[in-house]
């Protein structure tokens, strides 16, 4: 698992490792010269490099990487924000170990082959105005790269918003785990490439902070990937249900029937009302069709029909019929994803279905965008917050595992775990992609895998589906994209071979 750790948490971390006998001024030695030796293998041209400090420990580190630097023979200015005598703790010993001048800060830079941004990292507490951000935008002009040190100075760690500006780095070089503002928007866009290094801080120190925020990379769901064995049959794969909408509306139901049913379940069944029946028979092979026209109709489907998992939302409609037909469903036994008109029906009438799912024993996925997000949860979650607190926020409220998408997908679980994605190319944004996605989780969740990490997993799985297929995807191609990626996954299983004679 890849622990995100927000700035506070970073610095009990290292707090920690400081008590545990690592001197903060060995820390930063280690993270200045990992910045000098990143520049020296990315940027090994650069001739004068500009060394822009701040006034805490991020500047430290850039005293450190700019003596680094002058040793490999770069020619190199350093530009603080304060005098000398005005640093403190490891920052001054930083600066004192820096015998060249220190010029003061100003937007009179040149044009130098390199910047190197040490002004504001961790601490940064309050949005950057004036001089400092006179500085910043002559830094974003300046046509010069910049390797920005742990953060690009504006950038809040925990959250991924500009305070006010911030720096559009080439390349960030950030220490022992990376920050959520290296994933949220618009961080991640100005971190440019995110190199992360170790600084000596061990593992079970990162443990003993306890953090909830991972990167969504397979290492932290693939332990919980189904199982696949011989002597399972196709009832013991997992039954998908796709509720979908009516005669001219059936496309997005049949693009999550296409997700499910790659993704491994055993069975996948359309549920349909009866006027699309005919339209829904000939565009489906695999997948089966029944007829449920109310919500009563799909209770008794998905307890006949032994129903895991449904999907509810892509393409049924706004309204009174979505509204009966999710809280029917709400109250079976299976698992239940929640996406598009079905999390549209509740706008105004949230309550209702939160009332539903915090009565609900079973796992439950929400999967809404910006839009269909701030629809339904409007006027119950905090006015402010980053994506990242505002899901977390969502799935307490909903006791439900939220996925909110986008470019920098969230998905939280109502005990506080949360993923956040860095996967999905920009051409993911296409019709239909969000339908093939709900598809895919419950074709996870069929199977059994548990609804955080079934949902991180999908979100995952879409995101590489899209990179791997590359420009000009659209929707329809993306289930067949799954079969390369699934392979990796799955979990050896027995194989004697007894054909073969060695
Ligand atoms: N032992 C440690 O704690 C280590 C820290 N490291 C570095 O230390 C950094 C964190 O250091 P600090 O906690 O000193 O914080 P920073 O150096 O990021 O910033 C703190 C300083 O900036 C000022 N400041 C905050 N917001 C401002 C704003 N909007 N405008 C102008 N000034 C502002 C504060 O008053 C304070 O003087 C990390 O980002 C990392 O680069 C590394 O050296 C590794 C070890
Ligand atoms: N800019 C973007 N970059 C990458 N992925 C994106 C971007 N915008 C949206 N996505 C992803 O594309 C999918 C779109 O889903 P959704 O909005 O539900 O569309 P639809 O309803 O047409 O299926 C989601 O998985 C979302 O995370
Ligand atoms: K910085």
């Amino acid at each position: 698992m890849i622990e995100l750790l927000t700035p506070t948490e970073m610095q009990r971390v290292d707090r920690l490792a400081i008590a545990d006998g690592s001197p903060g001024i060995a820390l930063m030695e280690r993270a200045g010269a990992q910045v000098a030796e990143a520049i020296l293998r990315h940027f090994a041209g650069a001739r004068d490099v500009l060394v822009l400090c701040g006034s805490g420990n991020n500047g430290g580190d850039g005293f450190i990487a700019a003596r680094h630097l002058a040793e490999a023979g770069m020619h190199v200015r350093v530009m603080s924000a304060v005098a000398r005598e005005a640093l403190a703790g490891d920052a001054a010993l930083a600066a004192q170990a820096w015998s060249a001048p220190l010029e003061r800060l100003s937007t009179d830079h040149g044009r130098p082959d390199l910047i190197v941004d040490a002004l504001l990292g961790a601490g940064l507490r309050r949005d950057v105005a004036g001089p400092l951000a006179a500085v910043i935008d002559a830094v974003n002009t300046s046509g010069s790269p910049v390797v920005a040190v742990d953060l690009p100075s504006g950038i809040d760690g925990a959250t991924g918003a500009i305070r006010g500006c911030a720096i559009q780095a080439r390349q960030t070089v950030t220490f022992v785990r990376c920050k959520p503002g290296h994933f949220l928007l618009p961080g991640r866009e100005l971190c440019g490439e995110r190199l992360l290094f170790d600084i000596g801080i061990s593992d079970a120190t990162v443990d003993e902070i306890g953090a909830g925020t991972f990167a969504n990379r397979p290492t932290l769901w693939q332990a919980h990937w189904p199982a696949i064995a011989h002597d399972r049959h196709k009832y013991d794969r997992g039954h998908v249900g796709v509720v979908t909408g009516g005669a001219t509306a059936t496309g997005a139901a049949r693009l999550a029937i296409r997700g499910a049913f790659r993704t491994g379940a055993g069975l996948v069944t359309a549920l349909a009302p009866a006027e699309a029946a005919f339209v829904l028979a000939p565009a489906l092979e695999g997948p089966m069709l029944r007829i449920a026209d109310t919500a009563d109709d799909l209770q008794k489907l998905v307890a006949e029909r032994k129903i895991s998992a449904v999907v509810i939302g892509p393409g049924t409609g706004v309204g009174e019929g979505t509204r009966k037909n999710v809280l029917g469903i709400l109250a079976t036994d299976a698992a239940v994803v929640l996406d598009a008109d079905a999390l549209t029906s509740f706008e105004g009438e949230a309550s209702l279905l939160l009332a539903a799912l915090r009565q609900r024993p079973r796992p439950t996925v929400l999967t809404p965008h910006a839009g269909e997000f701030h629809r339904l949860f409007r006027g119950l979650l905090p006015d402010a917050g980053s994506k990242l607190d505002l899901c977390r926020h969502a799935a307490r409220q909903a006791n439900a595992v939220v996925l909110f998408k986008g470019a920098d997908s969230v998905v939280a679980a109502p005990d506080g775990r949360a993923s956040i994605a860095d996967n999905a190319p920009p051409w993911l944004a296409t019709a239909g992609a969000g339908d093939v996605l709900t598809g895919i989780i419950a074709g996870l969740l069929a199977q059994g895998m548990p609804a955080f990490e079934a949902a991180s997993a999908a979100v995952w799985i879409h995101g590489k589906a899209a990179a791997d297929f590359g420009p000009g995807l659209i929707a329809e191609d993306l289930p067949d994209q799954l079969p390369s990626i699934l392979r990796s996954f799955v979990r050896p299983w027995r194989d004697d071979d007894p054909l073969r004679v060695d």
